[in-house]
Order: C-alpha cells, then structure tokens, then sequence
C-alpha cells in the first residue's frame, strides 16, 4: 500500500497503480455481484461495475419505478435483471444499496440467502453499526465488507465516464473466509474509487453522518440561508445577494480550492478580502464549534440514526421530503439562483426568467 503523509500523520492508501482492474477482476473472477437497490448509488455501482467487466445482476421489485429504471439502463429481465430474492439467490456478492432505513425492512427478506462463503457489502457503516436499531447482524458465515464513495451515486457515475475516480473508504466488519479485505478492496476499484483509504464501520457511519449534517450540505444551505438574509434585510437586491453568497462560492473560488487548497483561492483574491476572511474565519469558527460538538454527539448516541430510521420508514416519507425540497426550491434565494444560472453564458436560455 502506498503512504501517504496527510499533514503530518502517516496513512496507508490503496491506489490504482498497485491494485489495476486486473487484479480486482481476478478477485472477483468467479463472483455475480448483485446489486440490491436502485437508487442513486445503485445505479452508479451496477453500471461501473458492469462497464469494468464484472459480472453484475440486479435485483428489484418488478413493476416499480426502479425496475423500469434499470431496464432503460440496460439491464435484461431473466438475464441480469430479476426479483430482489432471485438476484439474492443468485450472487456471491450482495450489495445492499437500498435506503438505509429500507435495509431495515427487507432484511428479514435478504438473511436467508446470505450463505456460507458469501460476501454482503455495504457503502455505509448505518445497518451494522446501529445493529441495536436496525436488527442487521449478519450470519457469522459470511464476509462483510464496505466501500463508501466520499461522493454522491450521480458523481460516482460522472467521473468514471469522464475517465476519473471518486475516493471512497474501505473496511472489513467480518472476515470469515480470509479474503474480506482483498474482496472489499476490489469492490472499491471495481465501482470507480479513484483510491481507497482505510475506515471501520463505526467511524465511516460517524464521521458521513457528521459531514453530511455539517459542511457538505446542513451547514452549508444553513449558512447560505443567513447570509442571504441579512443582505437582503440590508436593501440588497436578490440578485446581489444570491452572487455574493452562492454563484461566486461555487462558479469561482471552490473550483480554486479544489485545484490548490485554501490558502490558493485566498491568495487569487484581493489583500482586502484576505484580511477581512481570516480575521472572520475564526468568529465563524468559535460561533459553530459548539453546533458541530453537538452535532457529533448526536450521532455518537444514536440519535440522527433513531431519527432518520423513525422518519424515513414511515410509508410517506418520499412525498414528505419532497415536500421539503420543493419548499426550499421555491423561497427565494433559490429561486433567485434558479434566475442566476439561467443567466450564465454558457446556458443562453434567459427566457425562463425574463418578466416578459
Ligand atoms: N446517495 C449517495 O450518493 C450515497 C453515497 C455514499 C453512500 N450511500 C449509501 O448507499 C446506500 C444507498 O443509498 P442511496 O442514496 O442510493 O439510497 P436511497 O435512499 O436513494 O434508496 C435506494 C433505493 O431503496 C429503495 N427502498 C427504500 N426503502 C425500500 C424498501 N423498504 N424496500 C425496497 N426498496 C426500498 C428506494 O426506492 C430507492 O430506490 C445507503 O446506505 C447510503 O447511505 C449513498
Ligand atoms: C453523498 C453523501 C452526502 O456523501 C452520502 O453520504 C449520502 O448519504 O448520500
Ligand atoms: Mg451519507
Ligand atoms: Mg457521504
């Protein structure tokens, strides 16, 4: 394995050059991997692993919504399509894709075809590591493996047709055959990692529940939302205010960050703003430290999983959360972004939001 030095601290990665898809086709070389959930991960999986020359089949409900889904993808019905029990029966490897708290109800449906020598994967530590919650304890029989993309299912796909990767963590839970790790590390290259680093469950389940309520997404749309509004109780227009707060983080500086670090996009901005964002940073710092010390907390006693299980099992939670994001769809600030990237050059379709 490779090391690597991540600001001081010394880590072993698992890169492509020493793990190529030729290695992990021949780890899996006698396996059918069946993909359990259609989703946004599943997809991406089944079809990156399909397009890396493994053997895949998928396994859905017929006559849902997912199952037409994947035909279009070009799954076959009786050939690489089947029922989620078929497919079950049939793979050596079983990829739990589905919600987490659909992994819940169907697991009492999956267990019985979890036999001796089989390999069950996840892409997220939740199922196994909330055992108390979610009921999933796997036969001891078996090898139990993660790989979890640090990236959205769409992303995942995105890169590999673009020739990239995403990096995902890997982990071994059980290993009763001997060869977890090496099966949970070909799985990984096999879905389109781009590299791998080591995780457990507990502390991938920890730490994705943490960004994702954090940085990646609550912090974030939070932070949008307050900055927007104190410019706008200022008199600033939505336009002003939605560039200033949204289309210059994602269309300008985060493409600088993400090409050189932080300290790269600050020095591509003015002494002015440099000045004034690192005395801000640490006020920005000290007021949400303790939000996220909560927020870590919640997640280390179960909590969010007590609350994502409890919300996301009730029978309408997909029209509830849609709901929701048509919610912040419409409020302004979206829809002045909606306004604003219609705007970009490159899209040349400023009807949609011209008055007349
Ligand atoms: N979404 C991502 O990009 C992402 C990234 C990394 C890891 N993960 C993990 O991957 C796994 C799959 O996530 P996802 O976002 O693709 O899932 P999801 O929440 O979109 O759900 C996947 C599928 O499960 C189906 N489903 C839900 N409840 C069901 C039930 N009771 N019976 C049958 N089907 C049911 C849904 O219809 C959906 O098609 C999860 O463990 C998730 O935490 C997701
Ligand atoms: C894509 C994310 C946020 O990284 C993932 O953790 C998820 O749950 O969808
Ligand atoms: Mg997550
Ligand atoms: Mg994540």
């Amino acid at each position: 394995m490779a090391k690597i030095n991540f600001g001081g601290t010394i880590e072993e990665v698992v890169t492509r050059e020493e793990f190529p898809m030729e290695k992990a086709l021949e780890v899996l070389k006698n396996d059918t991997i069946a993909i359990i959930g259609y989703g946004v991960q599943g997809p991406a999986q089944a079809l990156n692993l399909r397009d890396n020359g493994f053997k895949v089949i998928v396994g859905q409900r017929k006559g849902s919504k997912t199952w037409d889904k994947a035909v279009e993808h070009g799954w076959v019905p009786g050939e690489t399509l089947f029922e989620i029990e078929e497919a079950a029966k049939r793979g050596t490897v079983v990829q739990f894709l589905l919600s987490d708290a659909g992994q819940i109800a169907l697991w009492p449906t999956l267990k019985p075809y979890l036999t001796k020598g089989k390999t069950l994967y996840f892409s997220h530590g939740f199922g196994i590591t909330f055992k108390e919650q979610t009921g999933i304890i796997p036969p001891a029989d078996i090898d139990v493996v993660l790989a979890a993309p640090k990236g959205s299912g769409t992303s995942v796909r995105r890169l590999f047709l673009q020739g990239k990767g995403i990096n995902s963590s890997y982990a071994v839970f059980q290993d009763a055959t001997g060869k977890a790790k090496n099966t949970a590390i070909a799985l990984g290259i096999g879905v389109g990692s781009g590299y791998l680093f080591e995780t457990d469950f507990k502390k991938e389940v920890y730490s994705d529940l943490s960004g994702e309520r954090g940085t990646l997404m609550g912090a974030i749309a939070g932070i949008f939302e307050a900055q927007y509004q104190v410019l706008r109780e200022n008199g600033h227009s939505p336009s002003e205010a939605f560039n200033e707060t949204v289309e210059e983080l994602t269309q300008s500086l985060m493409p600088l960050v993400a090409e050189n670090g932080m300290d790269w996009m600050y020095a591509n901005c003015s002494t002015t703003a440099q000045r004034g964002a690192l005395d801000w940073k640490k006020k920005f710092k000290e007021a949400t430290l303790p939000v996220f010390k909560d927020l870590y907390k919640s997640v280390a006693t179960g909590e969010e999983a007590r609350r994502t299980i409890e919300t996301c099992s009730k029978p309408d939670y997909r029209e509830k959360l849609a709901e929701e994001l048509k919610e912040l769809r419409e409020s302004e600030l979206w829809q002045a972004g909606a306004a604003v990237r219609s705007l970009r050059p490159e899209k040349q379709t400023v009807e949609a939001s011209m008055i007349n």
